[in-house]
């Protein structure tokens, strides 16, 4: 379905545009129906840029990425696009205008993209949508944003996506601003979404959060792939030393904060280390089956599920 091959991203950045920042280098991945694919990295490692090339917000700079085979810059109509490729972002606040009542977000859909539906065939559509992400229809329609809770907007923006039956989401970011338990329901709608075959790219600098919910895992550092591979495999055998280090920052039940630090044995990879290294060796290496990680001395540290904090006796 989706295709990133080799993708980058250079900005113009300083004055009068005068240096270049390459926020995404050689990103290749793919995101499949029904499945979850999370991308995970510190801030400023290239996710939304990425998340933003992806829904045509932002130009490639080299590379190509693709949906269905064709080639996303060569697509003559993006309405069609958008139709089947949706993306909801961070701060759900800032995609509604508060002048507005919030389901305006699906009068505007609807004008765009169904202006032959009936009103009141239109209505059980939305009403059926909402209840699809688990939100009472009489409790937010004919509201205004600011009368409504972050997760009952985020949820409005995911159903606004189901109405326009969809197969790439796009979700950046999209529980962070939520609290515990509304994150846990949002999680759970996604692995619903995804049993029915949407497929979902999960952005996310929360690696436990990518644990939750994803299939495959991309882990992003300073724009490039440092390892990426089966969820379950990237979080038993973490291969690279970042990845360590992000799981090593995740706080675990009965192991000291203090203990959670990484392996102090541990080398620092000797390609991505340094600018100059990841310009010596590009590319990933296959350390076990589907498995990959950004040089071959860390692919050939796969072995046993390593330890990374002393568990409290
Ligand atoms: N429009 C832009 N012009 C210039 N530089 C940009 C632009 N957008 C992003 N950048 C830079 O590109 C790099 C990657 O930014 P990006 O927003 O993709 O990272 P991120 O991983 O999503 O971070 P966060 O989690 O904080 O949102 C950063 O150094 C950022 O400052």
């Amino acid at each position: 379905m989706l295709r990133l091959d080799d993708v980058s991203k250079v900005y113009r950045a300083g004055a009068f545009g005068g240096r270049e920042l390459r926020a995404v280098s050689g990103v290749s991945f793919d995101v499949n129906a029904g499945e979850v694919v999370s991308l995970i990295g510190e801030s400023g490692s290239g996710k939304s840029t990425l998340g933003r090339m992806i829904l045509r917000l932002t130009p490639v700079s080299s590379g190509a990425i693709t949906f269905d085979g064709t080639d996303i810059r060569a697509l003559r109509s993006p309405k069609a696009y958008y139709r089947q490729v949706q993306g909801v972002f961070q701060d759900p606040f800032s995609c509604y205008n508060p002048v507005f009542k919030a389901d305006r977000v699906f009068a505007m859909i609807k004008d765009e993209y169904f202006p032959r539906v009936a009103a009141a065939e239109w209505r059980e559509r939305v009403e059926g949508a909402l209840r699809g992400v688990r939100l009472d229809p009489g409790q937010v329609l004919g509201r205004y944003p600011h009368q409504l809770s972050g997760g009952q907007l985020q949820r409005m923006l995911i159903a606004r996506a189901v109405l326009l039956d969809i197969r790439l989401l796009v979700a950046d970011e999209i529980i962070s601003m939520l609290d515990a338990s509304t994150r846990i329901d949002v999680l759970n709608l996604l692995a619903d979404l995804r049993a029915g075959g949407l497929g979902i790219l999960f952005v996310t600098h929360d690696l436990s959060l990518g644990t939750y919910v994803s299939d495959r895992t991309v882990v992003l550092r300073h724009g490039s792939v440092v390892e990426t591979g089966p969820t379950d495999l990237v979080f038993a055998n973490p291969l690279h030393p970042y990845t360590r280090s992000l799981l090593a920052a995740v706080p675990r039940l009965h192991a000291r904060w203090d203990e959670e630090e990484a392996d102090p044995g541990e080398t620092p990879c000797p390609y991505h280390g340094s600018p100059e290294g990841a310009r010596t060796r590009p590319g990933l290496a296959e350390a076990e089956p589907g498995h990959f990680a950004a040089c071959s001395g860390c692919a050939e540290g796969a072995g046993a599920p390593r330890k990374l904090a002393k568990e409290k006796a």
